[in-house]
């Protein structure tokens, strides 16, 4: 992809929906590739402009199935870490390419990865060996979103605010710092919207402020954590009910 292909793709997803469709190992609805492509054929039917896919083997399986463009990455999980990385090597990054996404995706926090180096500091590699990839930077704050653009992110995103030291606390989406990004990296990256977005109402906030697109991942296709936001709720509510009925009939504690 030259820069005209990669601008022409970027101009033709401008303003939608990107929905995430991930399973992974453990998840109650994982089962391989099957339920992830079914998510990105209703995201297609709906009317989404791309899908974001975690793993070669799921992207794949998504390429083959529908016709939007992919964001790809591939979570990894260490021994000697905590937490999961987003394609921390050019390796995984080559797969992604090579499975069909044509937008890798990449943790580019400062945090360190698996040798001890910035993850963030896989820009530049991605950029040299798959020069026609688009890199979408997920970053926590807008220190770390303008050093991917320096690095050579096309696109920064908020993916990981609220899951990094420096964001701890932050109740995401912090459209303040949000709206910052958009007003002061326009003309230089594009800024899409990335991480707790649940109702459609606060995806268009996001567009408002500037962003390119909006991405939403569990407000869509984690049927067990929007069954679970319901079950919380009634639970609370349930308790309450409970308490109010001990006190009407007069079984409470103290009588
Ligand atoms: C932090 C992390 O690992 N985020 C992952 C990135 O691909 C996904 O698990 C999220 O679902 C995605 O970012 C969309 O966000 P939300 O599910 O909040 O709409």
């Amino acid at each position: 992809m030259n820069i005209d292909r990669k601008k022409a793709l970027l101009d033709q997803m401008r303003g939608g929906l990107i929905v995430s469709c991930q399973t992974q190992p453990g998840d109650v609805i994982h089962d391989g590739t099957n339920t992830v492509v079914l998510m990105a054929k209703a995201a297609e039917w709906a009317g989404a402009v791309g899908i974001r896919s975690n793993s070669p083997e799921q992207v794949k399986a998504i390429h083959e199935a529908v016709n939007l463009p992919i964001i790809g990455l591939h979570k990894i999980k260490y021994d000697c870490l905590d937490d999961v990385i987003m394609t921390p090597t050019i390796e995984h990054a080559i797969a992604l390419w090579e499975a069909g996404a044509r937008i890798i995706a990449l943790d580019s926090t400062q945090m360190l990865n698996h040798i001890g180096k910035p993850r963030c500091d896989l820009i530049p590699i991605i950029k040299k060996e798959l020069p026609e990839a688009i890199i979408f930077a997920d970053i926590d704050t807008y220190d770390n979103a303008l050093h991917a653009i320096e690095l050579g992110a096309d696109i920064v995103a908020p993916t990981m605010c609220g899951y990094t030291k420096a964001t701890e606390g932050i109740e995401p989406p912090d459209l303040r710092e949000f709206a910052r990004m958009c007003r002061d990296f326009k003309g230089r990256a594009e800024v899409i919207m990335e991480g707790h977005i649940y109702t459609p109402e606060d995806a268009m906030k996001a567009i408002y402020l500037g962003a390119h697109s909006v991405v939403v991942g569990s407000a869509i296709t984690r049927p067990q954590l929007i069954t679970k936001r319901f079950v919380d709720l009634l639970g609370g509510l349930q308790d309450n009910w409970r308490d109010a009925e001990k006190t009407w009939t007069g079984i409470t504690t103290n009588a």
